[in-house]
């Protein structure tokens, strides 16, 4: 009988999943959309219960919809939106709030405190980590300082605290397993990237006990076994990665230098350093790609808050395109945007700025400006934003980039791949599977699994269009210049002291 590997690819908009072949082929996909909380401007929520029911329904879904049989899973591979945080009663296993999603900059106060109190060079050299409300550190204090007899409970050692990974281990092992993996708890900010444990004087900082996280592990074991009511039958969890760590490595870049961008709702640039912890002088962060065969590896990471969520806006927000597709044909009709920049600041600027009161502007606009212009400077603002992040690490890594790998949702569009090598002046491939995320999960469960060996993940890549560069360099640096300027004026927009 035919076996497969099932990745559950729990993303900020959507939850997936996806059957693996022994090919590495997608044979069978399903998908939902929840809800996502605005609560109030800046903050952004989610419903652990519904992501829970959201990912545990396209798993059922997608193995009865295809007569595939438990039996016939050899395992599971778990990926991830990461920092969004999720505290919940570990007797009742209910969450006590909301999960903060990694968008949210309620936190930004409680980080300026931090930088106040003389903590960021600290969190650089140990986690690795700037000081920003991206990261789960800040959440879970404020859960714990702000939900009525959590700071309690949790100093009794009733609250467990995880990252979407842990929450869905632990959904998926009825309660017995409270586990991540190096990758995901890389992101949390209380987590040590040089001695590979939680940083205690962290820990004492936020207010966080000990009691309340969970064991980090290798990002490819078997973790635990699924509770047999879920699926009919028990199967085991064999692999665990934050999703832009999975799409490094389901891209194949196991090798040191070897990088990819990944166009979700945010975009990521992850460059594999391997052994080698580099610390970023141009504003990325350092970080833990995975742990595997015992042994840890790093990475470079360029992280953009808002990319493909900036076509969402245009879609849901202004309501001026029906589907995230049609922002290519739109954008089409408009050879250039005629002046126009989009700077999709919503959730303040990622790397290299770093910036929690950025917010989102549009410059350059005329009389002549047309629904096609606004919807060509809202993809283009993709590109300018990895064009940033591009060169902040090719200053760290000392090397120019040959080629950018691609992958996520967005780089299904051809204009904007087309216009991100012209931007970069560096050819952009883009493989035939772009579902990386998943892939690298299931790689990572496979392995754990002896699903597949490293010497068969080696071969699996295969191109599916490359988009070479093809602009003059000096139209390049003159649209640049003015994205430049545009980001300038975005930042600082909401701090009152500004
Ligand atoms: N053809 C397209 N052009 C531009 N953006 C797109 C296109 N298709 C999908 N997207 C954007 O890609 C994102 C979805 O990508 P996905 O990799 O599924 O993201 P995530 O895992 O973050 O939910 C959405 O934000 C959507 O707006
Ligand atoms: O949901 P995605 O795929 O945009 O990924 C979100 C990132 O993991 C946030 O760090």
């Amino acid at each position: 009988m035919q076996q497969y590997i099932l990745a559950l690819d729990q993303g900020t908009t959507s939850s997936r999943a996806i059957l693996f072949d022994h090919d590495g082929n997608v044979a069978a996909v399903r998908q939902q959309e929840f809800t996502q909380f605005y609560p109030q401007p800046g903050w952004v929520e989610h419903n652990p219960l519904e992501i829970w029911n959201t990912q545990l329904a396209v798993a059922r879904e997608v193995l009865q919809a295809n007569g595939v049989k438990p039996s016939q899973i050899a395992g599971i591979g778990i990926t991830n939106q990461r920092e969004t945080t999720v505290v919940w009663d570990k007797n009742t296993g209910q969450p006590v709030f909301n999960a903060i999603v990694w968008q949210d900059r309620r936190t930004a106060a409680i980080c300026d405190e931090l930088k106040a109190q003389g903590e960021e060079a600290y969190i650089k050299a140990q986690t690795g980590l700037v000081v920003d409300a991206y990261f789960s550190g800040t959440k879970v204090k404020w859960i714990l300082d702000n939900v009525e007899g959590a700071r309690e409970k949790a100093n009794r050692g009733e609250l467990l605290f995880g990252t979407i990974d842990s929450w869905l281990v632990w959904k998926l092992t009825g309660g017995k397993v409270h586990i991540t993996d190096y990758s995901n708890a890389s992101r949390t900010l209380m987590y040590n990237i040089q001695k590979l444990e939680w940083d205690q004087h962290l820990l004492d900082v936020l207010g966080v006990p000990a009691s309340m996280l969970p064991q980090v592990s290798p990002s490819s074991q078997i973790y635990g076994q699924t509770s047999a009511e879920l699926f009919g039958a028990e199967i085991p969890i064999g692999g665990i990665a934050g999703d832009q760590q999975a799409a490094l490595f389901g891209q194949g870049c196991f090798q040191p230098g070897a990088a990819k961008n990944t166009y979700g709702t945010g975009c990521f640039m992850l460059m594999n350093t391997g052994k080698e912890r580099i610390t970023s002088n141009a504003g990325l962060l350092t970080t833990i790609a995975w742990g595997l065969n015992g042994e840890v590896h790093y990475a470079l990471e360029g992280s953009v808050f808002i990319a493909g969520a900036a076509i969402q806006w245009l879609r849901d927000g202004l309501k001026i395109i029906d589907e995230s597709p049609d922002s290519e044909f739109f954008a089409m009709k408009a050879p250039s945007t005629e002046g126009v920049y989009v700077v999709p600041a919503f959730a303040g600027l990622g790397a290299p700025y770093w910036d929690m009161y950025a917010r989102g502007a549009i410059f350059g606009l005329t009389r002549g400006t047309s629904k096609s212009h606004l919807i060509r400077a809202t993809l283009e603002s993709l590109a300018y934003q990895t064009k940033d992040v591009l060169g902040a690490m090719e200053k760290d890594a000392g090397t120019p980039l040959a080629v950018l790998r691609v992958d996520g949702g967005a780089c299904a569009n051809n204009l904007l791949m087309q216009f991100q090598a012209d931007i970069l002046g560096v050819s952009v491939e883009r493989p035939k599977i772009i579902e990386t995320t998943a892939l690298g999960a299931a790689y990572l469960a496979g392995l754990a699994c002896g699903f597949w060996t490293m010497a068969d993940l080696q071969s699996k890549w295969h191109l599916d269009r490359a988009f070479h560069p093809n602009m003059s360099a000096e139209e390049r640096a003159k649209l640049y210049k003015g994205w430049q300027k545009a980001v300038e004026r975005t930042m600082g927009w909401e701090d009152s002291e500004k």
